[in-house]
């Protein structure tokens, strides 16, 4: 332990952030689109967390205050919906909690950019995108993506990651071939994952509220949360894609893999590296 400690930190700090969250079971509530509301619920489930997707402005008082972390996403927004993210992200705040934001296809519309620039000023301890919907919130402009897809390597988003990450305080993330998470100053890149986990409809927003589960654990190190889920979401999917003949039974693979995921194997082939 002690030498695989030295070889790859980025290994047994994955593995801690997995093995609390199997022991907590942190509530995250998670207030997300349409299309993702069955892939998230079963990727934390298969973590140790226990999701709610319980999105109503009219339970927000009672329950948000008990959640140990809240994810918002946009990928389905309506006007009827955005008080509701408004309200939680303020109670988060309010009672301390971290929140997370997946801000789902920004640039398809200018009502979705507003929304989305209205959230961050509500702070969010980290906001997950693809490269297209980072450069979109970094730039305040529509048109970058593809609606939901990215239009952009990981790599090409990471000047405008580092400058939202300043203006906004939160930690920036962006998925992609390699993963890059940055506060500003530090960058790493987690490079476990595999290209086929794009053909899986909401992978990004289940990664999303992956680090909104290992940011629960510990909200003060956001950063080493957010780039280990990377990491782990990915690892699982490189498991399960060995079993799998294609999107469809990848999906399932991956979530079995991240449920059985053990400590030898995050250990060796968890892989983070530092790129600042
Ligand atoms: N080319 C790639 N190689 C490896 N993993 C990838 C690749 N593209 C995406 N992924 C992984 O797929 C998941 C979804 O990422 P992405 O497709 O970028 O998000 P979104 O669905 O929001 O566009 C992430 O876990 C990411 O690491
Ligand atoms: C297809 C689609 N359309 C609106 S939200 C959504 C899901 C997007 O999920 P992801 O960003 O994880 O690909
Ligand atoms: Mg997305």
């Amino acid at each position: 332990m002690a030498e695989q400690e030295e070889t790859n930190p980025w290994g047994s700090k994955s593995w801690s952030y997995l093995s609390s969250l199997r022991q907590q079971s942190p509530l995250i509530q998670c207030i997300t689109n349409l299309v993702s509301m069955d892939l998230i619920a079963n990727t934390l489930l298969a973590a140790g967390a226990s999701p709610a997707m319980i999105h109503s402005i009219l339970e927000i008082p009672d329950f948000t205050p008990h959640t140990q972390s809240v994810l918002i996403n946009v990928g389905t927004l309506t006007p009827e919906w955005l008080p509701a993210m408004k309200a939680a992200a303020g109670v988060a705040n309010q009672f301390g909690k971290p929140w997370v934001l997946d801000p789902a296809a920004v640039g398809a519309s200018g009502f979705r950019l507003k929304a989305c620039l209205e959230l961050i000023e509500l702070k969010p301890t980290v906001i997950r995108g693809n490269g297209s919907e980072i450069i979109s919130l970094s730039m305040a402009s529509i048109g970058s993506g593809k609606g939901a897809d990215s239009l952009h390597e990981s790599s090409d988003a990471l000047e405008a990651a580092k400058s939202l990450a300043k203006s906004s305080g939160a930690i920036v993330a962006i998925s992609g071939s390699v993963d890059f998470v940055t506060d500003g100053q530090r960058v790493v890149g987690a490079h476990n994952g595999l290209p086929m986990m794009q053909k899986i409809t909401a992978s990004g927003c289940a990664v999303t509220a992956l680090i909104a589960a290992f940011v629960a654990i510990n909200p003060t190190h956001a950063f080493e949360a957010t780039a280990s889920a990377f990491s782990v979401f990915g690892l699982a999917g490189e498991i399960g894609m060995g079993l799998a003949k294609g999107p469809a039974s990848l999906r399932m693979h991956l979530i079995d893999s991240l449920y059985a995921l053990d400590q030898e194997t995050v250990l060796h082939r968890v892989k983070i590296t530092s790129f600042s």
